[in-house]
């Protein structure tokens, strides 16, 4: 057996209703996730990035048996998590974004000894191993501190170390350095390449592509509930090396002057941030190599009598390849 996790046709369709005056009205299918199949093989991370809304919490959530799929199957370590939930979870150690099932009425060392115990293992295994995961989480010496005084980073491992404590060969991370300073976010990636190298699986979710591309060993870039890229990171950036980027930072922007760079020939797609810590603009340019490209934007721009602060053209990063495909940004 190759894979860790086998994803087959899988579909998960909610039913929504618009209410009118409390009364169910227009009933509406939503077609949440819609045929998705990957496999990832074992030792390996791999990650599922998707914009807002895109499908990837029901996507997991079915992979960890919380929700049931429409149709379609999961398989973990060959285990069917529909037809053998109890042993197919087994096999998954799982943290989901803004989890707070660790409690903060307890300490550290109880939270992993409690989940350790609800795995299955004994009392000496369950002490043993939490020991030796507030070893390696560097927590030895606030394990038996209450959870609710520990900050933001620190709360986090104590979830990783949930998902650690039944040593199992899955590792299924929601967002796991959502929120986290630099420091402890760069502590837990290097966490979850150990884990990596200890020849476990690891699922990721993550808004930072930057993380993506350093974690993982493949991608699927999952929108509308669909697949719609699964590869290296290597292989999805090349897949843009045909298209060009330019950034330009502007001090305002309207949507005249917006829709008017679009109508540039050649430009395929313009993406536009704001900046906070600088007050400007700042629009990312796909096109495929026109002619003065840079003079006609900058035409263009004059005319919308808008001043540009900076221009620069740029390699296509994993982010990139993300807005190429999607049409958003991760972070919208
Ligand atoms: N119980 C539900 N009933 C109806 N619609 C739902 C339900 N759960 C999720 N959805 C919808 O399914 C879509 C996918 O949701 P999902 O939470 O999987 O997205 P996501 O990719 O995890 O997004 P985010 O990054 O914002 O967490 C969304 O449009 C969401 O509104």
């Amino acid at each position: 057996m190759e894979n860790a996790v086998e994803v087959r046709e899988l579909k998960k369709y909610f039913t929504t209703y618009k209410r009118k005056f409390l009364r169910k009205t227009d009933k509406k299918e939503f077609k949440a996730v819609d045929d998705v199949n990957f496999d990832i093989h074992r030792g390996e991370i791999f990650g599922l990035l998707g914009p807002n809304g895109a499908g990837k919490t029901t996507t997991i959530k079915m992979i960890t048996g919380l929700l049931r799929p429409t149709s379609g199957s999961v398989k973990v370590m060959g285990l069917d998590v529909d037809k053998n939930p109890m042993e197919a979870l087994r096999k998954i150690g799982t943290v989901l974004a803004g989890d707070r099932s660790i409690y903060w009425k307890l300490t550290a060392r109880e939270n992993l000894e409690y989940f350790g115990a609800l795995y299955g293992l004994d009392r000496k295994e369950a002490k043993n191993r939490t020991q030796e995961i507030l070893d390696r989480l560097g927590l030895t010496e606030k394990a038996d501190e209450l959870v609710e005084k520990f900050s933001t980073g620190m709360k986090q491992k104590v979830a990783l170390g949930k998902a650690l404590i039944p040593n199992a060969p899955v590792v299924l991370l929601d967002e796991p350095t959502l929120g986290l300073d630099p420091q402890s976010a760069l502590n837990l990636r290097e966490i979850i390449m150990d884990i990596k190298k200890e020849g476990r699986t690891v699922l990721l979710t993550t808004h930072y592509m930057e993380e993506a591309d350093f974690l993982c060993d493949r991608i699927a870039i999952i929108d509308g509930g669909k697949i719609i890229a699964l590869d290296t990171p290597e292989n999805l950036k090349k897949k843009i090396n045909e298209v060009k980027l330019i950034k330009i930072e502007i001090q305002k922007v309207n949507e005249k002057l917006l829709e008017d760079i679009r109508n540039i020939k050649d430009i395929q797609q313009v993406i536009n941030s704001y900046n906070s810590d600088k007050g400007s603009y700042e629009l990312t340019i796909h096109h495929v190599d026109g002619e003065d490209i840079i003079q006609k934007i900058i035409d263009v721009t004059f005319q919308n009598k808008t001043r540009i602060l900076n221009v620069n053209v740029i390699e296509p990063s994993l982010e990139d390849v993300f807005i190429h495909l999607t049409g958003k940004s991760l972070r919208e």
